[in-house]
């Protein structure tokens, strides 16, 4: 990891709000520190956040996330502009410029569009300014509906790797790694440091999200974990509880679960 040049950085709905569904406004602000640091360092770092409708479900005062696709939509489009004005301020503390980049999956699928999304990236990343990616959840209904195993930021992040050719791709959860087991629900679950290949065991351990406010849970990251691997990328699960250890995660310390294939 302490060749990593370009960087993508994954960060859960669960990393940005809370249990009560509380904005964490201090872990944002120590994941702008920490990026922005990365960034000064000669690493080029993109940010693939989830959380718009997260923030969204406590500006509305919300207990449970509404299960009509337009109502969740409605709250995507409120959640995102309130998230970027949360990192824009936390961000322009740093004086790091950031950048708002919204996609959707169909834009993998054509060369005309891809090929223009990465160059906005390239173009924001040429000025170090910091390109934060979402999915643009408004017309996006193939995630939402949860219809779609594939359809979710763990998979976006992943594709983002490789299409950007990142040197790694570091995923921010409220878990502190891949354990044997979900670990809030088993407490006799251990956890997994190093993985080379997602098995059928290490998929049978993985289960959904139980926050609420996730919404793919470790199947998901293993998923993303496999684009990754299949394209021979390297990936990082950390606690997103502090977001410093990001910096030792580049350092090259044994933090959270690598997967990495042999
Ligand atoms: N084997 C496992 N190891 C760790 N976490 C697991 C496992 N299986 C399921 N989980 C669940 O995955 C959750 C993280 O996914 P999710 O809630 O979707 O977070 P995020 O918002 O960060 O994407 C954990 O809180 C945990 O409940
Ligand atoms: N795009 C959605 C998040 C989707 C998602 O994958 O959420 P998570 O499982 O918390 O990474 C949002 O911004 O609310």
């Amino acid at each position: 990891m302490e060749n990593w040049q370009r960087i993508v950085v994954k960060v859960g709905t669960s990393t940005i709000v809370d249990g009560d569904g509380q904005i964490k406004y201090s872990v944002i602000n120590r994941l702008a520190q920490t990026l922005t640091s990365l960034q000064k360092s000669g690493h080029e770092v993109v940010l693939v956040t989830s959380g718009a409708i997260g923030v969204a479900m406590q500006q509305m005062q919300l207990q449970s996330r509404p299960k009509e696709i337009p109502q969740q939509q409605a709250l995507a489009a409120i959640g995102q502009t309130y998230l970027m004005s949360l990192y824009n301020q936390s961000f322009a503390f740093y004086q790091q410029m950031i950048g708002q980049v919204l996609l959707t999956y169909d834009v993998f699928d054509n060369k005309v569009m891809l090929e223009n999304a990465i160059n906005a990236v390239e173009a924001l990343l040429a000025e170090h300014v910091i390109p934060i990616i979402n999915e643009n959840d408004v017309i996006a209904v193939d995630e939402l509906d949860h219809q779609h195993s594939f359809g979710d930021n763990d998979r976006l992040a992943a594709i983002v790797t490789h299409e950007l050719r990142a040197d790694g791709l570091i995923i921010l959860s409220d878990v502190d790694a891949l354990y044997t087991a979900n670990p809030t629900i088993d407490a006799t679950a251990t956890p997994i440091r190093h993985v080379t290949a997602v098995t059928d065991d290490i998929r049978m351990s993985a289960t959904g999200s139980v926050s609420g406010l996730g919404t793919g849970g470790m199947s998901t990251k293993l998923l993303a974990a496999e684009l990754v691997m299949a394209h021979r990328g390297k990936m990082v699960l950390i606690n997103g509880a502090n977001p410093a250890l990001i910096l030792d995660v580049i350092k090259g310390e044994a933090v959270g679960t690598l997967f990495q294939g042999e």
